[in-house]
Parts: structure tokens; sequence; C-alpha cells
């Protein structure tokens, strides 16, 4: 840091000791010549100070600092992760890393200029070259209607979020009542405990292609997803309805489920439009998302769909 902020005054000392150069009287020359004397001292004491320094080395090896190209980076990467396929395990293997870079400008000063997210741009190997499908689209969309038509065209194996949830509350655990409730709600439930379910789903299955249904309703079922699959997904298929449409859907599905009423509902469609609409944007600038008009017939809804699997024939 010391070093990053002495380079840019240093800089910024230069670009106006060589402005002056070319422009000015020869009595502004000598006084250039002093400077650049004086610039010069100062640079060598520093940079002998700063090799004697243990600490500075380090500091300058933490901050990534890069004398060619005058950025200094920071980074640091830090995630316990929990292993949650079979068990809770822990393991020290780190999925995040956030790096924020700096560049010392020409008035000396630090500006910050942009947050690098790793995560966002760089995927991890696919594991056993699984295709991973998200289907996504407000509560009663249509999503299950047409993942049936996937599988039996596509070899596809659909694991459905919402019913993997189902079963795990009927466990008449803690954590299954806590489910219960949860979906009642209309809440989302915490993604250690769907990504575990979607994942020994997985692990049981022989196929290598999924169509995950329901899910990431939010951006922290999306960042467990990463950091526990160790990938993302091929593409968000996304069902595109109205409000209005999906509530006549939804009243007329009668499966039994205790969150298909007028109030519980609503309480869905909040949790969709605050929490699984940002995840869509997101995955929206990653350019993943294929959109698909689900008012239509169910056959027409199909029609489109079938465009995204074209490479799956
Ligand atoms: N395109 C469609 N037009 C009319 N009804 C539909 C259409 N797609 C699905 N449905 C019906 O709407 C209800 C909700 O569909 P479903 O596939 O269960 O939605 P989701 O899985 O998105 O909650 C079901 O009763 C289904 O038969
Ligand atoms: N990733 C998920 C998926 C579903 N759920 C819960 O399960 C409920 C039903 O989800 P679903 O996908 O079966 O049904 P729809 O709401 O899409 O009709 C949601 O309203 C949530 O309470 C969740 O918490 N997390």
């Amino acid at each position: 840091m010391r070093r990053s902020i002495f380079v840019g005054f240093h800089r910024a000392a230069s670009k106006s000791l060589a402005h002056t150069t070319f422009t000015n009287t020869t009595r502004d020359k000598s006084f250039t010549e002093n400077n650049a004397v004086f610039f010069s001292l100062c640079l060598r004491w520093f940079a002998s100070s700063s090799s004697s320094s243990s600490s500075s080395s380090v500091t300058q090896r933490e901050e990534g600092y890069n004398a060619s190209s005058g950025i200094a980076s920071k980074s640091s990467s830090s995630v316990v992760r929990c292993d949650l396929r079979r068990g809770g395990e822990k393991s020290a293997s780190s999925s995040y890393s956030h790096s924020t870079e700096t560049t010392p400008t020409s008035s000396g000063k630090i500006r910050s200029t942009k947050i690098v997210d790793d995560d966002m741009t760089e995927q991890q190997p696919k594991k056993k070259n699984n295709h991973v499908v998200f289907v996504l689209g407000g509560p009663g969309a249509g999503k299950g209607t047409q993942c049936a038509n996937i599988v039996r065209d596509y070899n596809f194996t659909h694991l459905s979020a919402g019913d993997l949830l189902r079963a795990h509350m009927k466990s008449g655990t803690e954590d299954g009542n806590m489910v219960a409730q949860m979906i009642k709600d209309g809440k989302i439930v915490p993604s250690a405990v769907t990504v575990k379910l979607l994942l020994n789903a997985m692990a049981d299955s022989k196929s290598n292609r999924f169509l995950i249904d329901g899910f990431p309703r939010n951006k922290e079922n999306r960042d467990a997803w990463v950091s526990e699959a160790g990938y993302d997904c091929d593409f968000v298929l996304m069902y595109d309805c109205t409000e209005e449409v999906m509530l006549e859907r939804l009243l007329g599905r009668n499966e039994g489920r205790t969150d298909d009423n007028v109030e519980s509902i609503k309480k869905r469609f909040v949790t969709f439009r605050e929490s699984s609409v940002p995840v869509v944007e997101f995955y929206e600038t990653l350019g993943k998302v294929r959109k698909v008009d689900a008012i239509a017939t169910p056959e027409e809804v199909y029609e489109k769909t079938k465009e995204s699997f074209a490479q799956f024939e």
C-alpha cells in the first residue's frame, strides 16, 4: 500500500516534471533538474527502506503490485466450505474470491476502479460432464409441465426442488417441520438444505443431464450451488408469465398442496419478484438466460422450449 501510494506520487511528480521540461523556460529547466534530483533521491531512499523492511515486501505481494502495469490489486479468498453432499463435513477448499483493483492516478490518488467477482466470471470445470439446466419462472408458470416434455424427448432427469423439499418435509424431523412452514409461507428454504437434497438426488442418478426445476430461487441458492457442485448451469430456461395467469393456473392445479391457496400464492409472488427475478437478472448478465413466453398453450410453449435443446438431440 505504502509503496503503491508512493509510486502514484512519484508518477504524478514525473508527469508534472515531464510537462515542465517540454514547455517552460531555461530558468524553469534548472528548477526541473533540481526537482528531478530531489525525487530521484527520494526514490532511492524509499527503495532501500522498503527492501530492508520484510513487512513491506509481504504487503507488496499481498496487494499483487504490478510494477510494469502500475496496477495494485488486492485479493483475498476465504471460504470454509461445508460439504453438503453427504454428512456436512468441512473441507478447506475455497470457492470464492473477490479482488479489488486500484490504480494510482496521475494526481497520486488511489482510484478504485472495479470489483472483480471471480465466481461471476470464472466457471469451474464440470464434474462427470454433467449438463445442468436450471428451470425458472413464477409459481404456476408451467415449469413442471414443460419439464415432463423435455424428459420424454431429450433424456434428461427432472429434479424439482419443490418436490424434494415436500418429500423432506414429510420426514417428520425438525428440519422437515421447518421446511413445511416455510413452504406454506412462500419463503425460500435455506440453501444448505435444498442443495444437499439436489446433490444427493444427482449422486443417486446415473444420468448426466439434469433439469433442475424451481432452483435457484435466489442468489444465495445459486452461490451455494456453485460452491458445492463446483460448476454452474449450462443455461437457465425462464418461463415468463403474468401473475394473473399464474394465479388462475395455481387455483386450478388441485394437487392438494398446502401452498396453492390465495394467501400463500400472494406471498409466493412477492418472494418471486423480490428474490428470484434478481437471480434471473444475474444470469442475464452472464448471457445464460433463454426466455420462453409461457402464456400460450402448453404445446406452443413446448415448441419454443425445444429451440434451447437442439444441442441435446
Ligand atoms: N401453457 C399452459 N396453459 C395452461 N395451463 C397450463 C400451462 N402450463 C401448465 N398449465 C397448468 O397450470 C398448472 C401449473 O403448472 P405447473 O407446470 O405445475 O407449474 P409450475 O411447475 O411452474 O408451478 C398445472 O395445473 C398445469 O396443468
Ligand atoms: N429452490 C427452492 C424451491 C422451492 N422452495 C420452496 O418450495 C415451494 C414450492 O416450490 P415449487 O417449485 O414446487 O413450486 P412453484 O412455486 O414453482 O409452483 C416454494 O414456494 C418455496 O417455499 C424453496 O424454498 N427453494
